[in-house]
């Protein structure tokens, strides 16, 4: 048997830490760790979930190679009877945008969200045995943003007991639900409740689109997909539709009734909780998007650091463990590390924020089960400014891990190239991230504003109950070792937060209405909203490290890279820290001092850090991330894969090559 050579043994035998106990630690508990990685290798060792070969299928291959991954997902899910948190990890191993991420990531949820218990009881079964198939209609080809601002319609008729669902306009058609375009049978319709000649602006209905025996779409309804996206694989393995309704009629009771409801006299009644849980799918995603955000970085980060740790260039003549004469590993150069290092920190510190928001989100529910709307406003904001956050940054991060690799970094095989096209769109959907950014300042500036009449800030904005304090408080720092104090971070930090908050609350007064004001101070607002959000991720991040942390050696590597992350946002945002005083120039080359000497703490342990994840080959899908390091012979072998290397002629060279070559030969000639 050929014995597999690890590149990469030097560099994890450099670790200080254990791995073990950190796959532990990024997994979120030993059960967590136990179960994914078991469900991981399952899907890696089982062809029928192969993906190697995505990038170069067509559209229609792609899509049917999704449909019938899709169908095997579900025989597996039924064959092994694996619980809903197994089957969970098989989707996501499984790596393959399909409808079903919309059908159990927003179809399910809207039901369980906005459905009364009678209507829960009849449609989730059917659901939840995929014997119909729903998407999440909201979108419309003139409206994304501005929900309020849907067109389509939804008009009760009290003669037939109905609601008419009608797109009155081009611009009413909806456009973008992934999993509409060829596959779903139902659909949550998004559209403006009018009964007796009144519009009670949008409600959610459910609507059947496509016929369960033959699949076509049912009377009044207009139906396809919206045509190729960016990048190759990716998500042109979704159906994304365009949908049409032409007077189509459904029951009254498949109006989604939790909110409120319209009686069979036509007459609107408002349940007593807040119409803003209409919005509650959109709450119970963007949570986990954060988690999503944490693990497409932390794949890009993978492929990077062990590439970054194979490949060498320049450099004086060094020794390897062997004794033989080699130029410089990248990972080395101090550009590389001030590049990658703070991508690996934010890849952790989005999983412990994601793990954070997972609990408030938790919480909320709970709280809302018991008629508790308090903390709804809170999640919202955090949800939506830390789902804006983290894919902003994530997006960034993976476009520059392929940068990271060099030339081969932009190859198919590198993977980076797909998880960028694949993610990219998570900074529009599921709200435009600085669409979403203002809904947090619009939060933060009322928090403010009630600060004055007495009411006690709580949760993520507690901190601005100290608003006298961090007004005019200074930083502390004296020498570098000071930025390494938790403490004197997290009040850099505040005080940058609430400062910028402070200054655009002040400056909105300035305007005749406050409209006017939070549009010509939106991007100030954006900044301060952006502030707020890292806060958030750099408190949680602190709060992780107080927590019992077992394994030898891993508690440090977690305070250097959190270090790292803070560090590395206060150099980045400099100016912010600088113009609101909230540190001095100074104390701003100190920190760049300690951020740089944490580079080179934490160079011995990043091969050991990225192998924490515990993805396997097959989910990472990149020559350049795998495990064995063995990069050169394997992208060689993946060279001579592509089709264009079936053949040693190229089709077309007789039509096009051959003669054209012999037109410059007869030229010649003459
Ligand atoms: C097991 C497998 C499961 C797989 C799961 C998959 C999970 C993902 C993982 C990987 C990803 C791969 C798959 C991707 C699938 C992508 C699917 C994408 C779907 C979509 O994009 S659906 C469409 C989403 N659309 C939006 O997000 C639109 C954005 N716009 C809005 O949210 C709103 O209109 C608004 C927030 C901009 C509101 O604007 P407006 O000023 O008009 O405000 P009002 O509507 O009047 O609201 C006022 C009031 O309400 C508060 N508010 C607003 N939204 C919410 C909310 N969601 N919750 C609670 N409260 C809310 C707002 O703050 C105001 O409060 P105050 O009056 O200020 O107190
Ligand atoms: C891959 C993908 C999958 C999707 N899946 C679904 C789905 O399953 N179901 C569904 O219903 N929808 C889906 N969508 C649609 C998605 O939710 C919308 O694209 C998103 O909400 C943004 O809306 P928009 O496209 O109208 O952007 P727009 O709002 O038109 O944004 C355009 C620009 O205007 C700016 N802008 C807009 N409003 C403001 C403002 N008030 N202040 C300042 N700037 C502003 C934005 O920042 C952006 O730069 C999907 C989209 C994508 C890309």
């Amino acid at each position: 048997m050929e014995r597999i050579m690890d590149h990469l043994a030097h560099e994890r035998s450099k670790a200080q830490f254990s791995v073990e106990e950190m796959k532990i630690i990024w997994a979120g508990s030993l059960h967590a760790f136990q179960v994914s990685d078991r469900i991981a290798r399952l899907v890696a060792s089982d062809p029928g979930f192969r993906k190697d070969n995505r990038a170069v299928l067509s559209r229609k291959e792609l899509f049917k190679s999704a449909l019938r991954k899709a169908a095997y997902v579900w025989k597996r899910i039924n064959e092994l009877a694996l619980s809903e948190e197994e089957a969970s990890w098989l989707r996501f191993y499984v790596d393959e945008l399909a409808y079903a991420y919309i059908h159990w990531g927003m179809f399910v949820p809207a039901i369980k969200g906005s459905a009364t218990e009678e209507q829960q009881q009849k449609w989730l079964p059917l659901a939840n045995n995929m014997q119909i198939i729903g998407t999440y209609a909201q979108t419309e080809l003139g409206h994304g943003s501005n929900v309020r601002g849907l067109e389509t319609t939804a008009t009760f008729d009290q003669e037939t007991d109905e609601f008419i669902i009608h797109s009155p306009t081009l611009t009413s058609s909806k456009w973008w639900p992934g999993g509409l375009g060829k596959v779903a049978t139902h659909a949550v319709v998004y559209a403006r409740l009018i009964t007796d000649g009144q519009d009670y602006g949008v409600h959610g209905f459910l609507v059947q689109i496509r016929s369960l025996d033959d699949h076509f779409p049912l009377p009044g309804v207009t139906v396809g997909d919206i045509g190729m996206k960016f990048g190759s694989g990716a998500f042109n393995s979704i159906d994304n539709g365009f949908l049409r309704f032409n007077h189509v009629r459904i029951p009254r009771n498949q109006m989604l009734m939790k909110v409120s409801r319209v009686t069979r006299q036509g007459k609107y009644v408002e349940s007593n909780v807040p119409k803003q849980l209409l919005y509650g799918a959109m709450v119970y995603v963007r949570q986990i998007i954060v988690a999503d955000a944490s693990i497409a970085l932390s794949r890009a980060v993978c492929i990077a650091t062990r590439y970054s740790a194979v490949r060498r260039q320049f450099g004086p003549p060094h020794e390897d463990e062997n004794g033989k004469g080699v130029e410089t590993q990248v990972i080395d150069y101090k550009t590389q590390q001030s590049r990658l290092f703070p991508l690996l920190a934010s890849a952790y510190a989005f999983r412990f924020v994601g793990e954070w928001l997972k609990w408030l989100y938790t919480d909320l529910i709970q709280k809302l089960e018991a008629n508790d709307f308090s903390t709804l406003p809170e999640a919202h904001a955090c949800t939506a400014g830390l789902k804006s956050l983290t894919t902003s940054a994530a997006a960034d991060g993976i476009k520059e891990c392929w940068k990271l690799c060099g030339g081969h970094g932009y190859l198919s095989s590198s993977g980076l190239p797909e998880l960028y096209a694949a993610f990219v769109p998570a900074c529009t959907y599921e709200g435009d991230n600085i669409v979403l950014l203002l809904q947090v300042s619009r939060f933060l500036m009322k928090t403010i504003s009630q600060l004055q009449t007495g009411k006690k800030p709580i949760g993520t904005t507690a901190y601005m109950a100290h608003v006298e304090h961090l007004i005019q408080c200074r930083c502390t720092v004296q020498k570098a070792e000071d930025w390494l104090n938790p403490s004197v971070i997290l009040e850099a930090f505040e005080a940058r937060a609430i400062r910028l908050s402070v200054a655009c609350a002040e400056n909105l007064t300035k305007f005749a209405t406050p409209l006017q004001g939070f549009s010509e101070l939106s991007p100030d607002l954006v900044e301060a909203a952006v502030a707020h959000c890292q806060l958030i991720v750099v408190s949680k991040f602190i709060e992780k490290l107080q927590q019992n942390i077992e394994g030898n050696g891993v508690k440090q590597q977690l305070e250097t890279l959190c270090n790292i992350y803070c560090l590395n946002l206060i150099h980045k945002h400099l100016g912010d820290f600088l113009s609101t005083g909230s540190i001095s120039p100074k104390q701003a080359s100190l920190a760049s001092d300690q951020l740089r000497s944490r580079y080179s703490k934490l160079r011995s342990n990043v091969i050991a850090l990225v192998d924490a994840f515990n993805y396997t080959d097959h989910f990472l899908g990149s020559v350049l991330g795998r495990y064995d390091g063995n990069v050169y012979p394997k992208l060689y072998e993946e060279a001579w894969k592509d089709p264009l290397n079936d053949s040693i002629v190229p089709d077309g060279y007789h039509e096009y090559i051959q003669p054209l070559l012999k037109q410059q030969l007869q030229n010649a000639r003459l």
